[in-house]
């Protein structure tokens, strides 16, 4: 299926009815501008979907190593895609370069929010990341842990707004037990 292009003017009418529908008066001073806003924002909130991961990734260099690089603590931010409110929290990325071909490493965060800024389950953000860094980079093993609050969870529904969600995907060499728990010791490890 193709995805369309990102549609102001469609928004902004879109907002307008749904302030109609919940007994809102799109007209009153405070809401004029709010279908204008969202419009704005929506783009910069759903900007993943018209990013491309390859170009994320495409610029590469080497460095004399094939040993582990972990990138921990991303902060992500993204828009579950049940109830489009947001889930937050980060994003712990680890890989291990083929052919000592590795990324920025801003580049990870980067390749975070292509995935993270469209409609999402947590699920398959993580496993989108960990996929994106075997193709693109040929990474020999990758792990991904995410670690969310989700406020359809806190906000509304159940209401728990302690529960943490926690995915991971873990790809190639990574899965072998003495490398994963490496990597889970960094990530676990306290701040220093
Ligand atoms: N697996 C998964 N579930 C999610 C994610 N984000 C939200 N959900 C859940 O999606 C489910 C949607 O359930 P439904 O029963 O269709 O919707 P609902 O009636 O609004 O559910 P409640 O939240 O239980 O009130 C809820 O259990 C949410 O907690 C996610 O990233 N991954
Ligand atoms: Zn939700």
């Amino acid at each position: 299926m193709t995805r369309g292009e990102y549609n102001e003017e469609g928004v902004r009418k879109a907002v307008r009815l749904f302030l109609e529908s919940i007994g809102e008066d799109p007209d009153r001073e405070g809401l004029l501008d709010t279908p204008d806003r969202i419009a704005r924002a929506g783009r910069e909130l759903f900007s993943g979907l018209s990013q491309d991961p390859k170009e994320v990734l495409a610029k590469r260099f080497t460095v004399d190593t094939e040993e582990m690089v972990l990138v921990r603590d991303i902060e992500l931010y993204s828009v579950c895609e049940h109830h489009l409110l947001p889930f937050h929290g980060v994003a712990h990325i680890g890989y291990i370069p083929s052919g000592h071909e590795v990324t920025g490493l801003s580049k990870l965060a980067r390749l975070v929010d292509v995935y993270a800024r469209r409609p999402q389950v947590q699920e398959r953000l993580t496993q989108q990341i960990a996929d994106a860094l075997v193709n693109e980079l040929h990474a020999k093993g990758v792990i991904v842990v995410t670690d969310c609050e989700h406020l359809c969870m806190s906000m509304r529904g159940v209401k728990k707004s302690q529960a943490r969600t926690l995915t991971s995907a873990v790809r190639g060499v990574m899965r072998e037990s003495t490398t994963r728990a490496e990597a889970m010791q960094l990530i676990l490890q306290p701040r220093g």
